[in-house]
């Protein structure tokens, strides 16, 4: 049974003024705080509060352990200079994510340090003590070997001291100016390529330590062969203002989080837009919207506001709004996600609409989203995607019975979300923010896996392994091997659906054997397995009852987190709740990390159900379903037996939304962001909110 973790109740703020101890003691052990001398410094200064957004930066500095504002003098040679809190500390409160914030930075050649940024840690006392190796002290703090280290260049930011591990990995490099701060991943599997900062290291106590510097990250290697270190990350917006609250349970608006990182520039690449076809969507190529899209580019050249008709505001997140809009005149209609550049700059979001949209790029599947073309205006960057007129599962379950779904809807929702998980893998994307208000339905009543601008990418290398019945040491490594998920009475057998012809079932319910052994099944199968498994990041990031427990830790986490949230999906279209939910976020995550799953005494679900849940709620991620072969080993479970995957897009869905309303534009009216007259394509001042033809309505 997992240790639950204790609550830093000894954690210490610092508020202004006050000077800061070098060492402290916690109710477990004393925390070595070896302070600013090493810059191996970890001071709690700022509690966070739930939806507090911090978008103004404001440096704090720490002085001769004396943290002040900005607006003091840094006069003093040893002073580190900190973006911390956006406004003076608070009193110390019990929230389970009160942050250490941890200077980081460099020597500036007067001699001051300018630290770019902090890191947020998680709850547990183990975060206290934190190892800053990619910091370089002054010289003279240096020990005579650290002294070797190359020096800091005197610019006041870190100019990128460090080593991308596996550069060829990190995806959010080309875009970007050098400053952006990124989010770093890594291939567990493999050593860091490249110079590693001979500061890099593991700290005293092995806990995995990352920090956000300016466009690099560090790494450490450990032994076992996991990563250590390594990321790039600061986001003190992590929590998102969303927050919305969507139909009527106390339980909607789960919030996504982030502590990605995020940057301060987004690229202008504004005629991706208008080479964006069908050439690389090849399914698309019958869609009337994409004809339609083609007509108007073959007409107009290049597509923008002017041509859509924005009639209704379907929603709004967290670094945009969607509109349902229609392309003028043909009746096609389009989601069309309107983000303000300046906001997202101002809000450090830009690379996450830049990862989004990547993303986006990528896709061609029958259940993620379509994206038709992509432009910008002199203040907007807009996403045209297409339309879900189904609303999201969260609101369909609560106008279920009993507001849970039952066995066969939530059996084919989920095989659908499994599908489209498979094929993000498969490109190299993590989606890490599942959750029923992400998966919309379509007009058909499929499902659109939607949202990804939490998603991280990494590499991934898909494997076609080959089992033959006369290699056991092959055929091993086609098995699922999930000890975690079976109970002593369970079988994993091959779903019927992939039994035809060449794999006989046997007697399943009267020889029941460890999924091990019926591994035979799949004896000459070839299965393709691609599971970017080696990818690590260190962010974090997802919605509080829906996060992994090694994302809560700090552990590192990879695509193994997307199984963890599949289990909690299914567990809240089936019962209708989440299965670690608490009192508030901070009770949630500990339950999250500490609570052992218990199932709910009603709806009666069926012992399949249970334990595909269970398989895929293990804690440890290295045990949990799924890690080892993907979606292919969560296909084969039980529960979706008799799913029949090749088809099931042309499978009656439970419920299918009643037909969209033809006249949009009369029932509407035409809408339009703040500030955009799209007939003209200018931005607009003040005035045009008043009155006029459009109605008025703000972003964020
Ligand atoms: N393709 C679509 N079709 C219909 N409605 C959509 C579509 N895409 C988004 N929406 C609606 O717009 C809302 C905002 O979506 P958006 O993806 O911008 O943010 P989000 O899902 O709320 O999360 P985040 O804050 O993480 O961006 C969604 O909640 C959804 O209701």
């Amino acid at each position: 049974m997992e240790r639950i973790p204790e609550v830093r109740e000894s954690t210490r703020q610092f508020p202004i003024g006050a000077k800061v101890a070098h060492t402290f003691s916690t109710s477990k052990k004393e925390v070595g705080i070896r302070g600013f001398r090493d810059f191996d410094l970890a001071v709690p200064i700022q509690t966070w509060k739930g939806k507090t957004s911090y978008q103004e930066e404001e440096e704090l500095m720490v002085d001769a352990g004396t943290i002040k504002r900005s607006d003091d003098s840094l006069e003093d040679s040893g002073s580190t200079s900190f973006h911390g809190a956006s406004h003076p500390p608070e009193p110390v409160d019990t929230d389970l994510m009160r942050p250490v914030y941890v200077p980081i930075g460099q020597k500036k050649g007067d001699g001051k340090c300018l630290v770019k940024n902090i890191s947020l840690k998680g709850p547990f006392l183990d975060d206290l003590s934190i190892r800053m190796p990619n910091v370089k002290p002054s010289p003279s703090l240096l020990s005579p070997a650290e002294s070797l280290v190359e020096e800091p260049n005197d610019l006041g930011v870190i100019s990128s001291p460090f080593t991308v591990p596996r550069p060829s990995q990190n995806t959010e490099t080309s875009l970007l100016p050098d400053s952006e701060e990124k989010e770093c991943i890594w291939d567990a599997s493999q050593p860091p390529s490249g110079n590693v900062s001979p500061l890099s290291s593991i700290d005293s106590i092995g806990v995995v330590r990352s920090m956000s510097i300016v466009n690099s990250c560090t790494s450490t290697y450990r032994s076992d062969g996991l990563m250590s270190d390594g990321m790039l990350s600061v986001d003190r917006n992590y929590e998102s203002t969303k927050g919305s609250i969507r139909g009527d349970s106390l339980e909607s608006g789960k919030t996504s989080l982030s502590r990605a990182s995020d940057s301060s520039g987004l690229s202008d690449d504004s005629n991706w837009s208008n080479i964006t076809g069908s050439a690389n969507k090849p399914h698309k190529g019958n869609d009337p919207r994409w004809k339609a899209i083609l007509a108007i580019r073959a007409r107009d050249g290049i597509l923008g506001m002017s041509h859509f008709k924005l009639l209704k505001r379907l929603g709004c997140g967290d670094i945009g709004s969607v509109y349902l809009s229609e392309l003028s005149g043909t009746r096609c209609y389009f989601a069309m996600k309107v983000m303000d550049k300046a906001s997202l700059a101002s809000r450090k979001k830009l690379t996450r609409a830049q990862t989004e949209r990547e993303i986006l790029q990528l896709l061609d599947h029958p259940f993620l989203p379509t994206l038709y073309t992509h432009f910008e205006t002199d203040r907007f960057s807009c996403l045209v995607m297409e339309y879900c007129p189904g609303g999201d599962l969260h609101t369909l379950r609560q106008r279920q019975p009993g507001k849970h779904f039952s066995e066969y809807a939530a059996r084919f929702y989920a095989a659908e979300v499994l599908l489209a998980l498979e094929y993000l893998h498969m490109l190299g994307v993590v989606y890490r923010d599942l959750k029923p208000e992400n998966v919309l339905v379509r007009d058909d009543g499929h499902i659109m896996l939607s949202d990804f601008d939490l998603s991280l990418r990494c590499a991934v290398s898909p494997t076609l392994i080959r089992t033959s019945s006369d290699d056991p040491s092959k055929r091993g490594a086609a098995f699922c091997v999930q000890p975690a998920c079976i109970e002593p009475t369970t079988v994993c057998m091959q779903p019927a659906c992939f039994l035809p012809r060449l794999f006989p079932q046997k007697n399943k319910k009267k020889t029941p054997k460890p999924r091990a052994d019926s591994g035979f099944q799949a004896n000459s199968m070839p299965e393709l397995v691609a599971e970017p498994t080696s990818a690590r990041s260190m962010s974090f990031v997802g919605t509080h009852e829906y996060l992994a427990p090694e994302i809560i830790k700090g552990e590192g986490h990879g695509s193994a987190v997307d199984w963890w949230t599949f289990g909690i999906f299914l567990h809240e279209l089936l019962y209708g709740k989440t299965p670690f939910k608490g009192s508030g976020n901070r009770a949630t995550l500990f339950n999250v990390v500490g609570q052992q799953l218990r199932f709910p005494d009603s709806p009666a679900t069926s012992y399949a159900s249970r334990d595909l849940i269970r398989g895929l709620l293990v804690k440890e991620p290295q045990n949990r379903l799924g890690v080892k072969r993907g979606a292919t080993e969560i296909k084969q479970h039980p529960f979706f037996e008799g799913v029949n995957w090749a088809l099931i897009r042309c499978s009656t869905p439970p419920e299918v939304p009643r037909p969209m309303e033809p006249e949009y534009p009369a029932k509407y009216g035409q809408v339009n962001p703040v500030g955009v007259d799209n007939t003209s394509k200018k931005v607009v001042g003040a005035d045009a909110k008043s009155g006029g033809k459009y109605l008025d309505f703000e972003f964020f």
